[in-house]
């Protein structure tokens, strides 16, 4: 039975007093719930305060990024260790804004992948098409590559912590979510791709997430596939009344 993961990416949004602010009124709108597992994402400079305010709470953190190497000289990076000081359980990785805007490459995803499971950390690994590889039928060759190379070398025991973000990049940020069966299929296609690399008990066991538009409006029918174990939330993770409400779906 895998826990349903809802998880929240503040992406570059809010202050320290304006996460704070926005966890404490999560905190209370879903302190009752225990069958779900709760994650947020705020940005660097949040995670320390952010941390301290989850304490005792069942909602955990996340940082948004990480750099593969634990110590030396990396200027501006950040490395899985010190996010794991700062508190975070969990970090997102291989987000398509950061393959996109960045030039991040899968070996470079599979680096950070492996450091952040060398140190005990979870991983949120975000794959996913552009619209015209979804036009052009390319998804599931997309979906391939990002899951065989961004996974390569990975122990089959640190997939207990590896969630996996199936983000369509037609549908971030724009409105457009992927139909119920767009997204089962995506998800359907990505555990049968994790099966092939780690047998059928881990690949049941791995939790498969969808990203891209998720709201209110249309969370129960996204949770209700069978393939589909949560969620990543970009915007409305932003307000806490309708991420609280993306947290207790149906
Ligand atoms: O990480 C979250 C995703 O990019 C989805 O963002 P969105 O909910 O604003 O579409």
């Amino acid at each position: 039975m895998r826990k349903p993961f809802i998880a929240g990416n503040w992406k570059l949004h809010n202050t320290v007093r304006e996460s704070l602010e926005l966890i404490e009124a999560l905190k209370t709108s879903v302190k009752d719930v225990t069958d779900r597992e709760i994650v947020v994402a705020p940005v660097f400079t949040a995670l320390a305060s952010v941390s301290r305010a989850l304490q005792g709470s069942n909602i955990s953190l996340a940082a948004q990024n990480c750099y593969p190497a634990q110590t030396g000289a990396f200027t501006g990076e950040v490395s899985p260790s010190l996010l794991k000081d700062a508190g975070c359980d969990y970090v997102i990785v291989g987000h398509s804004e950061r393959r996109q805007l960045l030039g991040e490459t899968d070996p470079f995803i599979n680096a950070k992948i492996r450091a952040l499971a060398g140190e005990g950390l979870g991983a949120i690994f975000c794959i996913g098409e552009t619209l015209d590889e979804r036009e052009t039928d390319q998804t599931l060759d997309v979906l391939h590559t990002q899951v065989t190379a961004g996974l390569k070398e990975v122990p089959a025991e640190a997939m207990a912590r590896i969630v996996v973000a199936y983000e369509p990049i037609w549908a971030i940020g724009t409105g457009r979510t992927a139909s119920e069966d767009q997204a089962e299929d995506a998800h359907a296609f990505i555990r049968g791709l994790l099966q092939g690399l780690f047998g059928l008990s881990v690949a049941q066991e791995v939790r498969i997430i969808y990203g891209g538009s998720v709201k209110p409006d249309n969370v129960d029918g996204l949770m209700a596939q069978e393939d589909i174990d949560g969620c990543l939330v970009g915007g409305a993770s932003l307000k806490a009344a309708d991420f609280s409400r993306i947290v207790q779906f149906a």
